[in-house]
């Protein structure tokens, strides 16, 4: 990737479902930049095409009209060559395998040696603090543990590049409150670009660098805000003014996007 590239960079990006009952309008005109070492959150109601518009900068969907470049590259190249790292609502953790067999299961796929395996495996469970879990089953972790499982297998290739799909929408609000936090240093110590579905306000806001926020039917950009909180931010952020002052700016660009017959 050239520098000062983008990372990502949508133009008048549109997709339509055609279904039995007509054309479902997921992406409308979206135009956004990603630039290298932001996290952005997609924030919006149910429907908004948020996870469409992750699918298709992870070439899961492909777009009907307009551009999008991933490191420069179309989203089908960017896919080939591991540009990123996806991790899915739900950990879908193998439970015959290991975390560690679960963690280094891509790089099986790929090729590489059982040593190379097991050293990738265990930095990136370190990096997400299961040093000490490599040899449990999934079943023996906590929800937040197997998603933080998830989120070390999406690092396997290194990628600079991660995709999360509302990785903490299942779990409860003091694990959520955690894992926010082990994410923040994760970031800050890897200096990954980020791009996070979620449906929660604190989330995006104590998260962000850039929040999207997103109305349905249909799914289209209504706002994007700067967030602009200390890097050594903790939890106790939200009780402040700023933070008060970005949330409520997302608070009401979702209650403008929100359409009546909702
Ligand atoms: N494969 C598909 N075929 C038809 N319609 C689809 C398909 N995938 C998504 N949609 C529709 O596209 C719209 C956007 O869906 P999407 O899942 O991207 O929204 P979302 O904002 O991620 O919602 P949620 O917060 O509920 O996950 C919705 O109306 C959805 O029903």
């Amino acid at each position: 990737m050239a520098a000062g590239q983008p990372v990502i960079e949508a133009k008048g990006l549109s997709l339509t479902f055609q279904t039995a009952d007509g054309p479902v309008y997921a992406l409308s005109n979206v135009d956004l930049t990603v630039a290298e070492g932001e996290f952005v959150s997609l924030i919006g109601p149910s429907g908004c095409g948020k996870t469409t518009l992750l699918r298709v900068i992870a070439d899961l969907e492909q777009a009907t009209a307009g551009s999008i470049t991933v490191n420069g590259l179309d989203p089908e190249t960017a896919r080939m060559k591991r540009q990123y790292g996806y991790v899915f609502q739900a950990p879908a953790l193998l439970p015959w395998r290991t975390v560690e067999k679960n963690v280094a299961l891509p790089l099986e796929i790929f090729g590489l040696s059982k040593a190379e395996r097991v050293t990738r495996a265990r930095r990136n469970l370190e990096l997400v603090n299961l040093k000490g879990f490599e040899k449990k089953f999934p079943w023996q972790l906590s929800g937040g543990m197997q998603q933080r499982a998830s989120i070390a297998r999406a690092l396997s290739f290194d990628p600079k590049l991660l995709l999360m799909d509302e990785p903490f929408g299942a779990l409860d609000e003091i694990v959520r409150d955690k894992l926010n936090e082990q994410l923040l240093k994760l970031w800050a110590e890897t200096r990954k670009t980020v791009v996070f579905v979620t449906h929660s306000i604190p989330e995006a806001v104590f998260l962000s660098t850039k929040i999207v926020v997103m109305s349905p039917r249909p799914g289209r950009i209504i706002d994007i805000i700067d967030c602009d909180m200390p890097a050594d931010r903790t939890l106790d952020i939200r009780e402040t003014p700023e933070f008060l002052k970005v949330a409520h700016r997302v608070r009401e660009g979702l209650r403008a996007g929100h359409s009546y017959d909702d």
